[in-house]
């Protein structure tokens, strides 16, 4: 859950003195900041630093970060026409290759101490970027498409599926242990819209991931999907083939859990959590780690940190997920 995000001193630091996407696209950059948070505080695995949204680049497409609005997209895809401006041949082994290096470069740095996790933008949520240009309150361009253009919807959204399977599989080949699949925009649909745009193409990544590198020989890795808001497809998310359901800070562990099958939990305190005091930070991981449970459960915010979050603060949060871990375990070893 962007642990660099803007919060860290040495992160700002850093970014005052190159673009956004150029640190994504210098290895050594990007291994940087993916270790700042690391030597910081006592994080259990580091996340790559990069965005989901090189995909769209990769595909042909112009993104840039623009101070205070976020990605943007100059030239956004208007059209069903307009996806003939898409490269669908890509080969993203040469065109993500600063990722992949950037990957391998962090694994060795990390020496082992903690596991690597990759990631990629869901087919959905890309489209959405796609399609709007950048950040939306309503999603309403890009929802637009499910309604008025449902064939091309499809078609945009396979393009994207086979980019997304190709990235993943070559990611873990550059050394990532864990994949982590993003849908910050399920939160716009429902239950039918989910169903029929978002769902399947979650469902072809797991397998066709999972598909590749067995094909590879190459041992499979846990996958974590990631429906920000799909609170109504919990079941259905944990049926899917991934080993793990992050959720959002807007579903009850004790729902999550009812409703889901078999798979460990990820999540979920609010990450405005952050802003009340260390102590409070402390009883609200406890609360959230008696309501799940410390087993099949990685501790995690609902959603990334914000920019203005106090470094301590986050420290209290991991720190927090640590104690009160160990002593209920210790408490449930006592009892059997
Ligand atoms: C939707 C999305 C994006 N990017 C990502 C998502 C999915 C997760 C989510 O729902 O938040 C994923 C992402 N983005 C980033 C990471 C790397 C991991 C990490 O930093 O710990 C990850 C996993 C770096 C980043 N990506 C971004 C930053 C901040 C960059 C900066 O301004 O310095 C970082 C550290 C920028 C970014 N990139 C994106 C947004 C919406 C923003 C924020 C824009 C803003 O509020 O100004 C697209």
């Amino acid at each position: 859950m962007r642990q660099a995000g803007r919060y860290l001193p040495e992160f700002k630091a850093m970014r005052a003195e190159h673009d956004f996407f150029k640190v994504c696209q210098t290895p050594e950059l990007a291994c940087e900041i993916t270790l700042q948070p690391i030597r910081r505080f006592e994080l259990d695995a580091a996340i790559i630093f990069s965005d989901i949204l090189v995909i769209p680049q990769a595909l042909g497409l112009e993104v840039i970060m623009v101070p205070g609005k976020g990605p943007t997209f100059p030239d956004p895809i208007n059209t069903p026409e307009d996806l003939k401006r898409l490269n669908e041949s890509v080969d993203v082994s040469t065109s993500l290759k600063y990722v992949f290096d950037a990957i391998t470069l962090t694994r060795h740095k990390l020496e082992g101490k903690v596991p690597l996790i990759g990631f990629a933008g869901a087919p959905w949520t890309l489209m959405g970027y796609c399609i709007e240009g950048g950040g939306s309150p309503t999603h309403a361009k890009s929802k637009r498409w499910l309604y008025a253009h449902p064939e091309e919807s499809h078609r945009f959204l396979s393009i994207l599926t086979r980019v997304i399977i190709d990235y993943l599989i070559q990611q873990v080949l550059a050394g990532a242990q864990l994949l982590q699949v993003f849908d910050s925009n399920a939160e716009r649909l429902g239950y039918d819209t989910f169903m029929t745009f978002a769902l399947p193409y979650l469902q072809q990544i797991a397998s066709g991931v999972k598909e590749g590198l067995k094909q590879k020989g190459v041992q499979l890795v846990p996958m974590i999907v990631f429906a920000k808001g799909a609170n109504y497809a919990l079941k259905e998310l944990s049926e899917i083939g991934y080993d793990v359901v992050q959720l959002s800070w807007t579903v009850r562990p004790e729902q999550a859990r009812h409703e889901t099958t078999d798979v460990t939990l990820q999540g979920n305190l609010d990450p405005c959590a952050m802003y009340a005091s260390p102590d409070r930070i402390g009883e609200l991981v406890l609360q959230m780690l008696k309501e799940f449970g410390t087993q099949k459960l990685i501790a995690n915010l609902g959603h990334g940190v914000y920019p203005d979050f106090n470094p301590d603060h986050v420290k209290a949060f991991i720190d927090a997920v640590h104690h009160h871990s160990e002593q209920l375990n210790s408490l449930s070893e006592d009892n059997s």
